[in-house]
């Protein structure tokens, strides 16, 4: 599994808090990740204890996790709406924008959180940034991938794009959905709203790693403490 660089500690404050907002009865969205993986571990302990929920994993990793937890799974075929989604970031702006897609997650993560009426994201302090400014994970149909990177250079303002590599294999990271990944740096990005658009009108793209205006509060764990920061999703 990708590991995140917070502390395990803080990551288990976040995701575990973020579990105690799951309510009887609810479908819950089930992100990605090292820090969400807590608050997976932690909704399985409730079921344990009598809680009724029904998940949506948002990847393979997730998928697992909850089978190994016990977690009665769902799919968005079957349920018209998810009361609350939990994941995980890679970074998060002030304004309470994300980026995501670190372990190549980011579009059936964004489906998920696009249906959910609550969307609550756990981190930990390493995440936090006053503008976004990692590299944007895409992910592009394998054909369209030399073709992408070529568009993204051309934008204003441009992107460096790298083809993901994987670590254990040789070739690149294939995705969940049997896709590529180019990461794209473009600096600290001033308007992550329009960079979002652009990518989204570029054919051959997936999905990209822009979550903008999504998150509806965010809980940061430390060492010690929890931190909530609450935004207004558009
Ligand atoms: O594709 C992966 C997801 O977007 C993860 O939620 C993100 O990479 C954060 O993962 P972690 O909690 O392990 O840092």
């Amino acid at each position: 599994m990708k590991t995140g660089g917070g502390s395990d500690e803080a990551k288990r404050r976040a995701g575990e808090r973020a579990a105690e907002a799951v309510e009887d009865g609810s479908v819950v969205g089930l992100g990605t990740g090292s820090t969400t993986a807590f608050a997976i571990e932690a909704i399985g302990r409730a079921i344990d204890d009598g809680l009724e929920v029904r998940g949506i994993p948002t990847s393979f990793q997730s998928r697992q996790l909850a089978i190994d937890c016990d977690i009665p799974l769902t799919s968005l075929d079957e349920v018209l709406r998810v009361d609350l989604a939990i994941d995980g970031a890679d970074q998060v702006s002030e304004a309470g924008d994300l980026i995501k897609g670190g372990g190549a997650a980011q579009t059936r993560e964004k489906l998920v959180a696009a249906a959910a009426d609550r969307f609550v994201v756990v981190a930990d302090p390493s995440k936090l940034s006053a503008r976004l400014e990692r590299s944007v994970p895409i992910e592009v149909v394998p054909d369209a991938h030399t073709v992408v990177a070529k568009r993204v250079r051309e934008l204003e303002p441009a992107g460096e794009p790298t083809l993901r590599e994987a670590s254990q294999k040789d070739g690149p990271v294939v995705t969940d959905n049997g896709n590529l990944m180019l990461d794209c740096e473009f600096g600290s990005i001033t308007d992550p709203e329009t960079l979002a658009t652009q990518l989204s009108n570029v054919p051959g793209v997936v999905e990209h790693g822009l979550f903008v205006g999504m998150a509806d509060a965010v809980y940061v764990g430390t060492d010690d403490g929890l931190e909530v920061r609450r935004f207004e999703s558009e």
